[in-house]
């Protein structure tokens, strides 16, 4: 039997990165996606404003939905301070397989925690199972339509405070329109849309940014 996508993309790291260095398995996995076989990784482009919105939030506990191969759970944990704390959330165990790998190449399996099921029955146990207050971040891409039901769960669980920074990929393509409305036309959010392109196209694509307001 042949090889997987998330596996040619975990060889293409252990080949071309350098173990624990963070900056090298983003380098490798951008140059194979680009170059040698398309993947829904959020990308270098994209990536840039996922940098510079956690810069700004500097979260010390954060929340993704939708780790893959986990290139973002890498480009968010790396520039998580000490003590910072990452839960990402990925439902398919051969993709959760390969992420846990090039979490631990990139020397960050410490400051993440990888919790494999869907993320509706996962986000009501956060509190419990992980001591969780509230999250300062949410990084949403996993299925578009579980967008907004699962930041209505985030909201409905407690899970949010006043400043809470949500950040949503593919609003624009695959697209996420009943996301876009909810975060848009609600008090209860301050939302900001940042145009970019599809990872390593030149189609449009975009990440919506909503503060959570209380
Ligand atoms: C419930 N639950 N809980 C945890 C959890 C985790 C997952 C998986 O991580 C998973 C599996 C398959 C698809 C996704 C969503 N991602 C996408 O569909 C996407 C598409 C494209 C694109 C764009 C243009 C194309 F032509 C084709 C694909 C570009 C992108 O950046 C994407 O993120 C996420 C799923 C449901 C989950
Ligand atoms: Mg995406």
């Amino acid at each position: 039997t042949g090889s997987t996508r998330p596996q040619r993309m975990l060889k293409a790291v252990q080949k071309n990165a350098t173990k624990g260095d963070p900056e090298s398995v983003i380098s490798a996995i951008d140059y194979y996606c680009r170059h040698k076989e398309w993947a829904m990784n959020v990308g270098d482009e994209k990536g840039l404003i996922l940098d510079s919105v956690l810069t700004e939030v500097n979260p010390s506990t954060a929340l993704e939905l939708g780790t893959y191969c986990g290139y973002s759970t890498v480009r968010i944990a790396r520039l998580l301070s000490p003590g910072s704390k990452l839960i990402t959330v990925e439902f398919n165990p051969d993709f959760a397989a390969v992420a846990r790998q090039i979490i631990a190449y990139a020397g960050l399996q410490d400051k993440v925690t990888l919790v494999e099921g869907p993320s509706g029955d996962l986000i009501p146990k956060m509190k419990e199972r992980f001591g969780i207050k509230s999250f300062d971040f949410v990084f949403l891409d996993h299925w578009k339509d579980r967008y907004v039901p699962d930041t209505k769960l985030l909201e409905d669980c407690g899970l949010l405070r006043k400043g809470t920074v949500l950040l949503a990929d593919n609003v624009i393509c695959p697209g996420a329109p009943e996301y876009l409305k909810y975060v848009k036309n609600s008090a209860h959010y301050e939302s900001q849309y940042y145009k970019s392109n599809l990872e390593y196209t030149k189609v449009e694509d975009g990440l919506e940014k909503s503060v959570f307001l209380g």
